[in-house]
């Protein structure tokens, strides 16, 4: 395709410094994935200024420099420089420019909150594919097009991936597309420029403060999504004081909010729920209406979602008893409550969950409790280079199974063991843990410890596939591994065969 450099920033309060008629091929922010006739974009970074890479994307064959201030760049006259306040808003204004603003060709639902939103992003798609529409979802599990998924690196992708993946999605034909919307992304300017039919809130509670230190930050970077910036249709749950202050804001500026929530104040609210092993039995109040339905996933923060979800459908037009009948076959989303199923379990119910903050541990053992008939015994871990502070919270939300057995998730460049230290220190009954660092070891050690009726709760990693450790990318899947163990067990008590 190409776009001149003029017509990329047009927009931008920038200065074009050089032939502003110059051809852009594409847009990169890593020198190192820099393709000739690309626009580079420097960026301060968080841990190093990207201009310092200019030199190296000219070496590579980019044709524009996007910088914050002037680069003296040696042997490149023929390189336009464009000098702009913002190098991450400019980037996203030119990469939305350069696709020709793929998210005004479809209903784009953007989901934030704390927890629930690869969830709820499931849920919608599935309701806009069963009401007839061509759908995609962007999030931590992977994009999805139609029918084709893809991996992920980000749950939000950079600006430029974002506008790219919107552009593919557009010209696959996708109707509807459901994207998580991360605070660091929002934070990152990664969404700016692209226009949302709704954007919808699921919760706040702690999580990613050694990025945003505050809460208030944390708060300050999702609300963005309910600012003028993002005009749209609301879908706001007001469980927790966050989502109530994102309704009086919205209400205020006259914004269409459809509140969610347990509350009877909310628009769509429970009236009934049965909580079953491997379904839940909900009647909602939708403004007034009853609606009944069935679906089946576990847990009272799915009827959180479900309702979430249900105010998304709406907001893009399809009707309640549409929805409804959606609900009763949607798949779960891989790793959230995800049952692990073998042959022969020895009556072990064992339960692999993405559940990685307090609230979402504490919900997870919780809904683990409401349906199981014996002891709960959950094995977590924390990652590594991320909010320590929520360790020992962490830690002590843990206490409310029957028996914790705490290990490694993903320690990155930390010590295990230092991790470890910083979770246990939350947790004040020594008779009701233990420690077993290695992840493999601690699954295998919850379900020997588990007698016929008991539930173990494998949290943290739900559909990862691997244990991030230094650098190092190590194969590893919670649900591979419980099946193996429980199949071990089997075979010691003399059932199946082990796998392993
Ligand atoms: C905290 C965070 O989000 N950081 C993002 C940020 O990194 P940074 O500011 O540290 O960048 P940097 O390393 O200082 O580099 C500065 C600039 O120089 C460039 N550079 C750097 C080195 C080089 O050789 N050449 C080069 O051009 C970089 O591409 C960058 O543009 O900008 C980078 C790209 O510009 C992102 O890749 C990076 O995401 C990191 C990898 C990350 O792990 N992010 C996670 C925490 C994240 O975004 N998670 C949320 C989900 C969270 C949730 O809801 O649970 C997500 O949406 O995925
Ligand atoms: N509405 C909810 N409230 C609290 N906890 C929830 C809710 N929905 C899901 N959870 C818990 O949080 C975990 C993660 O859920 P999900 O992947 O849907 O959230 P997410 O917001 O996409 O998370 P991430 O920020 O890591 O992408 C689940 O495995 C479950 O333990
Ligand atoms: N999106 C979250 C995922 C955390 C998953 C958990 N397994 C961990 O590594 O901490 C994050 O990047 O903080
Ligand atoms: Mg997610």
């Amino acid at each position: 395709m190409g776009k001149t450099c003029s017509e990329l920033f047009s927009g931008a309060a920038g200065t074009i410094i050089g032939d502003g008629s110059v051809e852009v091929e594409g847009l990169a922010y890593r020198s190192d994935r820099v393709r000739p006739g690309d626009a580079f974009f420097c960026i301060v970074g968080l841990t190093t200024d990207g201009h310092t890479f200019a030199q190296d994307a000219i070496d590579r064959g980019a044709r524009v420099i996007v910088a914050e201030r002037k680069v003296y760049l040696a042997d490149a006259t023929d390189v336009t420089e464009v000098i702009v306040p913002d190098s991450r808003k400019a980037m996203a204004e030119a990469a939305v420019a350069f696709y020709d603003h793929p998210s005004s060709a479809f209903q784009l639902a953007g989901v934030t909150g704390t927890n629930g939103k690869t969830t709820t992003t499931y849920l919608v798609e599935h309701i806009a594919r069963v009401a007839g529409r061509k759908t995609g979802v962007i999030g931590t599990v992977g994009n999805v097009i139609g029918d084709v998924r893809e991996k992920a690196e980000h749950t939000t992708p950079e600006s430029p991936d974002l506008q790219a993946l919107l552009a593919r999605m557009r010209d696959a034909g996708c109707e509807t597309v459901a994207m998580e919307v991360s605070s660091h992304a929002l934070d990152l300017m990664r969404t700016w420029g692209t226009d949302f039919a709704v954007t919808a809130f699921t919760n706040l509670t702690q999580d990613h403060l050694d990025y945003h230190h505050t809460f208030d930050a944390y708060f300050a970077a999702k609300a963005l999504l309910f600012s003028a910036d993002y005009p749209a249709r609301r879908v706001i749950g007001i469980g927790d004081k966050w989502g109530r202050e994102l309704w009086r804001r919205c209400s205020e500026r006259g914004d269409a909010v459809i509140t969610t929530g347990f509350d009877a104040e909310a628009q769509i609210h429970p009236v009934a729920v049965e909580y079953g092993a491997a379904s839940t039995a909900l009647t909602l109040d939708v403004r007034g209406r009853q609606v009944e339905l069935t679906y089946p996933l576990v847990g009272r923060f799915n009827v959180e979602n479900v309702m979430t979800a249900f105010g998304i459908g709406l907001a893009l037009g399809i009707a309640a008893e549409d929805i409804a009948r959606a609900l009763a076959d949607v798949p779960a989303p891989p790793g959230r409550l995800e049952r692990v199923a073998v042959p022969d379990d020895g009556g072990v119910s064992v339960y692999v969950d993405y559940a990685h903050t307090p609230d979402a541990l504490a919900k997870a053992i919780a809904s683990i409790d409401a349906v199981g008939e014996g002891r709960t015994i959950v094995v977590f871990g924390c990652g590594g280079d991320r909010d320590a502070t929520k360790r020992p919270i962490m830690g002590a939300k843990a206490l409310a199974a029957d028996y914790a057995v705490v290990t490694s998730d993903n320690p990155r460049h930390e010590d295990p063991g230092a991790i470890i230290d910083d979770i246990v220190a939350g947790m004040d009954d020594a008779a009701r843990f233990e420690v077993v660092p290695d992840r493999r070891a601690a699954i295998a050690r919850a379900i020997e410890l588990a007698r016929p009726g008991d539930a173990v709760l494998v949290a943290g990693k739900g559909h990862e596939d691997y244990q991030l450790v230094g650098d190092e990318v190590l194969a590893f899947d919670d649900r591979a591994v419980a099946a193996e163990e429980l199949a071990r067990a089997a075979a010691a008590r003399g059932g199946d065969t082990p796998c392993a």
